[in-house]
């Protein structure tokens, strides 16, 4: 079977650092991955390769089989990835409703699941707040509109990098909460977060990265049960 995203042997730098060290990474549809290391590690720097904002210097990525190593952002979007970089990406001057509504699109198929109405049921947040401009929303409102957003394009694989930083408990809940529904619905996931517990709980397979490498890639409930591997690499 095609992945939805293959990525072999990336290397990718920010000037002369060399970041990422030959990082495999497969996404296979409907599977959630979680990606776990300590900061610093290159895991928003994996994301930002595949999605195309930093150019990897060797290796490949392909989505749906297609080359996309040198592809722009909006391509590797077009083919079904939404990513939802870490600090949101909302349009701040327009209210909730338009920033749903001028992000839909079919998906890379056709299918359009992910309707207005659809979107709002899953963060009934959003519904008591439609009128509101991006800037006036809490940050726990924005990151749901950020979520809902690339939702509205009706995508195969949602990209969330610390989608739960800096918001309070009780948001941070419904956070996972409508990440478990949108892993249920069959959209897959590549989640980043810091509850490593969190992760583990809701993906399928979760790759550890240390120092710009893959050090572990395993089922998530396996991971889960293997304390020492956990401490040695997130020291949890
Ligand atoms: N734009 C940039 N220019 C130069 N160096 C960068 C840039 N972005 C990240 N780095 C460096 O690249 C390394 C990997 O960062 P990256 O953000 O990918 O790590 P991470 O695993 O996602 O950790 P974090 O949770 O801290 O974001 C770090 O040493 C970071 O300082």
């Amino acid at each position: 079977m095609t992945a939805l995203v293959q990525a072999e042997g990336l290397h990718t730098y920010y000037g002369e650092s060399h970041i990422l060290h030959g990082v495999d990474l497969r996404i296979d549809a409907g599977t959630s991955i979680g990606l776990l290391g300590r900061n610093g590690m290159g895991k928003s720097t994996l994301i930002r390769s595949i999605m195309g904002h930093v150019r990897p210097a060797r290796g490949s990525i392909t989505v749906r089989g297609k080359n996309c190593t040198r592809a722009a952002p909006h391509q590797v979007s077009r083919l079904g990835v939404a990513y939802v970089p870490e600090g949101r990406g909302i349009f701040p001057n327009l209210n909730v409703r338009e920033n749903l509504r001028v992000a839909a699109r079919p998906g890379f198929d056709g299918r359009s699941d992910w309707t207005y109405e659809r979107v709002l049921e899953t963060f009934p947040r959003l519904t008591e707040r439609l009128g509101h401009g991006g800037q006036q929303l809490s940050g726990g409102e924005q990151q749901m509109l950020a979520i809902g957003r690339a939702l509205m394009t009706n995508p195969d694989l949602l990209i969330l990098d610390e989608a739960t930083e800096g918001l309070a408990p009780l948001v941070i809940a419904e956070i996972w909460r409508i990440i478990g529904t949108i892993r249920d619905s069959g959209v897959s996931t590549l989640i980043v977060d810091r509850n490593y517990r969190k992760v583990l709980a809701h993906t399928d397979r979760c790759v550890v990265l240390e120092k710009g490498k893959v050090v572990e890639e395993k089922d998530s409930a396996t991971l889960a049960g293997q304390t020492e591997v956990l401490a040695r690499y997130l020291g949890v």
